[in-house]
């Protein structure tokens, strides 16, 4: 689903055309009802009603992780704290970085302890990781209980889309019939493969992209 269209490389983001959110809700009915729908990762979405587009369809939207996309790895930012919120409430899982939970918190959260306050206050019926960046650490809340996520630190630039893909790979395994704390230890393990396939990688003049499909190169 194309809810907005962005101009942008590795150094910023220089224009965003949002797609109109009856243009959306076309979209995913029309996969929604030819489709069988295994799994769905939300990402950028740009507007207060477009969230509310995909909320109205949330009942069909199976495996649903949200990642709260609001500043692009460049630094530009993307959406608004109002265009995630709608959708906080049916999120199987959530994965904001620390910038987007504080965000979504309105308070800091910098250090290992308030990302585990953070995912456990975010964290309702559905789970939540707290992202960490370069430190690799992430929070995961799930079922009440909050672990940590010791990941390899990969030492690179090219971390452009780390959230997505993380978001996205946690979206396939569920849709593969993980439960969610399998799906987010794999999928963490194929970002740091990810990461490290470019880490030599030199691409444009700020952050460079991962190496998605590195196990076939
Ligand atoms: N340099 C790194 N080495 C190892 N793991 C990393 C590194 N950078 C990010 N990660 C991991 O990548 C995943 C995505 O987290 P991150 O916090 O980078 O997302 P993000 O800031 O939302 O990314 P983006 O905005 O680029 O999509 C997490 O599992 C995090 O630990
Ligand atoms: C459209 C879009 N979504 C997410 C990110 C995360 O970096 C980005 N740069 N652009």
């Amino acid at each position: 689903m194309i809810t907005a269209v962005t101009a942008q490389n590795t150094r910023g983001v220089t224009a965003v055309h949002h797609v109109p959110p009856d243009v959306v809700a076309a979209q995913l009915d029309a996969v929604l009802d030819d489709l069988p729908v295994a799994g769905v990762k939300v990402g950028m979405v740009g507007s207060p009603a477009v969230a509310e587009v995909i909320a109205a369809r949330a009942h069909r939207l199976p495996g649903l992780v949200v990642d709260p996309v609001l500043v692009a790895t460049s630094g530009s930012r993307l959406s608004g704290v109002a265009s995630v919120r709608p959708l906080l409430a049916y999120a199987m899982v959530l994965t904001p970085n620390r910038d987007e939970a504080g965000a979504l918190l309105g308070r800091r959260v910098t250090t290992a302890e308030e990302m585990a306050r953070a995912a456990a206050d975010l964290a309702g019926p559905g789970s939540v990781v707290v992202t960490g960046s370069e430190a690799a650490t992430d929070v995961l809340c799930h079922d009440g209980a909050v672990t940590f996520l010791r990941g390899e630190p990969v030492a690179t630039r090219n971390n452009h889309g780390s959230g997505c893909t993380f978001a996205a790979a946690v979206a396939t395994r569920l849709a593969h019939g993980d439960a969610v704390p399998d799906a987010v230890r794999r999928a963490k393990e194929y970002v740091t493969h990810a990461l490290d396939g470019a880490r030599d990688w030199q691409l444009g003049g700020g952050p460079g992209p991962l190496h998605h499909f590195r196990r076939y190169a």
